[in-house]
């Protein structure tokens, strides 16, 4: 589900300070090292779990504690699962716990591949700042045809589950100089993905 919109320029611009704060925080924004394909284009901080190819941990690299995952973005989360899909996830589903929150810079793209590393059938709630980007959203069987090309603007609320929870997507490419005025943010475009762990 593609809400184009979603979220306010007020809300928006209030979380873009929030990356920019979640960005300096002991995790910092890192490219991952993929096994197959080097390093990512894309720099990722994570929250109440760290992400790295292909599992989460409870522990930075460094050991110390991943900084904790957001009321402010469980709330968003069960929000935009309420307004994609009419109601918000059933009250005894896995609590959102894990965000990911992405930077592109004009170069940078994100590869087709599947949110596989959580262990619940919760929806993956997407929201996007700053500059538009294409996205690609595709079948659940392989990461190539059939798939459907969508443009990310800011504000822009994307929900991916349900039959769709396991749809090879990606980043072919962002649309630099996009972003909308008095947002503050002046290029480059941000994602983050709330998800539910399923972890204990
Ligand atoms: O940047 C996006 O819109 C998608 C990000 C993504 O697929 C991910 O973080 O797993
Ligand atoms: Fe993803």
């Amino acid at each position: 589900m593609h809400l184009p919109g979603w979220l306010p320029l007020e809300a928006q611009r209030d979380l873009v300070e929030r990356c920019r704060a979640w960005a300096r925080g002991p995790g910092g924004m890192v490219r991952h090292r993929m096994p197959r394909s080097g390093l990512m284009s894309v720099r990722m901080t994570a929250l109440g779990r760290f992400w790295t190819p292909y599992r989460y941990s409870a522990e930075l690299p460094d050991g110390r504690p991943v900084p904790p995952f957001p009321d402010v973005l469980g709330e968003l989360a069960r929000n935009g699962v309420a307004a994609a899909y009419g109601a918000p996830p059933p009250a005894d589903a896995p609590p959102f716990d894990v965000a990911l929150v992405n930077f592109y810079d004009s170069e940078a793209k994100m590869g087709m591949h599947q949110d596989r590393e959580e262990r619940a059938d919760v929806p993956v709630v997407s929201l996007s700042l700053g500059d538009s980007c294409v996205f690609r959203f595709g079948n659940t069987e392989t990461r190539t045809r059939p798939y459907t090309d969508v443009v990310l603007g800011s504000g822009d609320l994307f929900v991916f589950g349900g039959p769709s929870r396991m749809a090879y997507h990606g980043v072919p490419r962002t649309l630099p100089g996009t972003a909308p005025a008095g947002l503050g943010m002046a290029a480059g475009r941000l994602n983050i993905t709330i998800r539910a762990s399923g972890l204990p």
